[in-house]
């Protein structure tokens, strides 16, 4: 049994946990849940992650309540089959969707998850992010995943649904250190169907596309509406390059010009160019799993909580990930896996 201690993390040390320990076939304890957060313990994300990785492990599962700060999960081998989770709330389907894929590495047939709640909420990626970001960079490397958008869940009523379908994979090594010149950018924008009227999903795409700089190609363009109970709206920004993919979002708020949502979005892209990263600051954190299943090594803008706290996780899983700080101008640094997680 591997002792976890979550009281300096969030949510993401529960799900990576639970990932690692499906693939290593080892069970886990974790203790403090979340115990750097105002409200401590389980809530109804992780919860559905907890439910669902369980689901798909048959896994013997203790303290898989609401609030609970202890957890114990014993998993069997992940199977393939289809499986359903609702989160309940409008609380984030990518971040459950982010527990189940790394799966993909172990099952022995198809595995399809739906997961209901919210689609495109705070502090988490909105779902073009994972379907045009992630989900692509994450194929390169021989995962084979693909992503539906059933229908889109804002904040605060959710009801949104996606379905993850997986064969079983083998992912190859990640060399992320060089992202090469790049070929063009690509804007997703969407927003609820009671936003048409007043052009919101165009007008965040024209502000991303105003925001660029000069002689940058945008190579993809839409912008679109989509049945949900909630008013909301999202933009994805994806930039490709020869030998990478990086993205970048924003959420619409009330009160905030769609315009600006765009801008916001293409901000983020721009601080990410004036370094040498190849990884997104997001995608730096969501990639640390599958470097720890296929070795290699990235660079990433800067080494966020996130990045330190699922560093320290993998350690505890036996995985040694280095970092190396990077000189000035360059990548804030690089993580390096050379011995990767004794698999089950
Ligand atoms: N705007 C965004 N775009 C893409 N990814 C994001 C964005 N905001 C957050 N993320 C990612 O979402 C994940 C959030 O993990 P975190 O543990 O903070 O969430 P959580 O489960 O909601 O837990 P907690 O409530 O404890 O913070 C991280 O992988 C982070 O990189």
């Amino acid at each position: 049994m591997i002792e976890l201690d979550g009281a300096d993390g969030g949510g993401q040390i529960v799900r990576s946990a639970l990932s690692l320990a499906a693939l290593a076939g080892e069970s886990v304890r974790i203790e403090n849940v979340r115990g750097a957060r105002d409200d401590p313990g389980l809530k109804h994300q992780h919860l559905a992650a907890v439910e669902l990785l369980a689901a798909v492990c048959d896994a013997d599962v203790e303290g898989a309540d609401l609030g609970a700060e202890t957890l114990t999960f014993e998993p069997d081998s992940p199977s393939g089959g289809r499986y359903e989770v609702d989160v309940g709330t409008a609380g984030s389907v990518t971040l459950v969707l982010d527990a189940v894929l790394p799966l993909a590495a172990a099952i022995d047939g198809p595995l399809a998850v739906t997961i209901r709640g919210g689609t495109d909420v705070k502090w988490s990626p909105p779902i073009d992010a994972v379907r045009n970001v992630k989900l692509p960079l994450l194929r390169r490397h021989d995962v084979q995943a693909a992503l539906d958008v059933d229908r889109r869940g804002f904040y605060p009523a959710g009801g949104g649904a996606a379905t993850l379908s997986m064969a079983p994979s083998t992912p190859t090594q990640i060399q992320l250190t060089d992202r090469g010149e790049r070929r063009g950018v690509r804007i997703y924008s969407v927003a609820s169907a009671d936003l048409a009227d007043a052009e919101v999903a165009e007008r965040q795409a024209r502000g991303a596309a105003a925001a660029l700089p000069d002689g940058v190609d945008v190579i993809e363009r839409s912008a679109t509406y989509a049945d949900a109970d909630s008013t909301g709206t999202a933009l994805t920004f994806r930039a490709d390059y020869e030998n990478a993919l990086a993205g970048a979002d924003a959420l619409g708020e009330r009160g905030k010009p769609a315009e600006r949502v765009g801008e916001d979005a293409v901000r983020s892209f721009r601080t990410f160019e004036e370094s040498a990263a190849v990884v997104d600051r997001h995608l730096a954190d969501q990639l640390l799993v599958w470097l720890a299943l296929a070795g290699g090594e990235i660079a990433i803008p800067e080494v966020t909580d996130h990045v330190e706290s699922s560093i320290e996780l993998l350690g505890e899983f036996g995985v040694d990930a280095e970092i190396e700080s990077g000189a000035e101008g360059a990548a804030a640094a690089r993580i390096r896996v050379r011995e990767t997680l004794d698999r089950r």
